[in-house]
């Protein structure tokens, strides 16, 4: 069953269009990188699968069900200003939650904390670091034993250390229980590690939607002489160019023209080459 789909949603606040025409269904049981540059709209497309935004446009579909007014009883989400009782301590935050939800594992939540080194049960949230809140709010999403994880930059307060281990808590729970997680983040390094899927957004569209490695199958990163440019065949998604070499992005190109480098990109270069490309569209003169 598709955990996720998009159904040309689209998203307005004012004038201005945060989530445009987008359409996808993402796979099951898979890691899904969500990827963009700042306000390319991730965090609006989040909050619309887990019912708290309304689409101006279009419809989003949970497992199925068109999500409206409320959060799938299927799906945690993770918000990026984590949002908790500053005035409760762990212990009580974790009773109210329990309290809170129809659904609920207490083993789980205590598993995943116990993971988690440097969470004190009896510390007040608001005395936390940002990353310990992050740890404490994401073994909450886990405890309501969720099919989608939604995470919204889970990533971004934590050391490399509790990185490390909150990777590994998604991994395993990918694993062991076959929950589909889409994570926003802008560390492409650490998401190369645990992401099969990835969508790409720039300016509130769809630029790339596939499997990882598939997708960086499909192009390659070609280097050479800047004169020489138009030896080169395949669909070009961007360049940058000296006086004297082109480094040029494509997809599905035939060989190296003699002088050409030839490499296939890492998950770095791709999303620049594509956000490049999304730029350069955006300020290309129209008419
Ligand atoms: N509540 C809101 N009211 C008005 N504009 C908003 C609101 N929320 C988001 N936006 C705008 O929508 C666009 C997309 O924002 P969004 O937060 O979804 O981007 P993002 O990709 O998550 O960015 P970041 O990586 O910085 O978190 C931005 O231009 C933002 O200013």
């Amino acid at each position: 069953m598709i955990p996720l789909s998009a159904d040309s949603v689209g998203k307005r606040y004012r004038s201005h269009w945060a989530v445009r025409d987008c359409t996808f269904a993402l796979p099951e049981g898979k890691v899904i990188a969500l990827v963009g540059p700042n306000g390319a709209g991730k965090s609006t497309l989040l909050r619309m699968a887990a019912g708290l935004v309304r689409p101006t446009a279009g419809e989003l579909e949970v497992f199925g069900t068109p999500v409206r007014g409320g959060t799938h009883p299927d799906v945690s989400f993770l918000a990026q200003n984590r949002p908790l009782y500053s005035d409760l301590t762990v212990r009580e935050t974790v009773r109210v939650a329990a309290a809170m939800n129809d659904r609920w594992s207490a083993e789980r939540v205590q598993e995943v904390l116990g993971l988690q080194a440097g969470v004190d049960h009896g510390a007040k949230i608001r005395t936390l670091s940002a990353g310990t809140r992050t740890q404490v709010a994401i073994a909450l999403a886990l405890g309501r034993l969720p099919r989608l994880l939604l995470l919204d930059e889970p990533l971004s307060d934590l050391d490399p250390l509790a990185r490390d281990e909150t990777l590994r808590i998604i991994m395993a729970e990918v694993a062991d229980r076959g929950t589909t997680v889409v994570m926003s983040s802008h560390l492409l390094a650490d998401l190369r590690e645990v992401c099969d899927h990835m969508l790409l957004v720039d300016e509130g569209r769809v630029q790339v939607d596939g499997d990882i490695e598939e997708v960086l199958a499909r192009h390659r990163i070609l280097v050479g002489p800047a004169a020489d440019e138009s030896a080169v065949a395949g669909t070009l998604v961007s360049a940058t160019r000296t006086q004297r070499q082109a480094t040029l992005l494509l997809k599905d190109s035939g060989p190296a023209p003699q002088g050409w480098t030839d490499a296939e990109p890492d998950l770095e270069s791709l999303v620049m080459g594509y956000l490049r490309a999304s730029r350069a569209r955006s300020s290309a003169p129209r008419g």
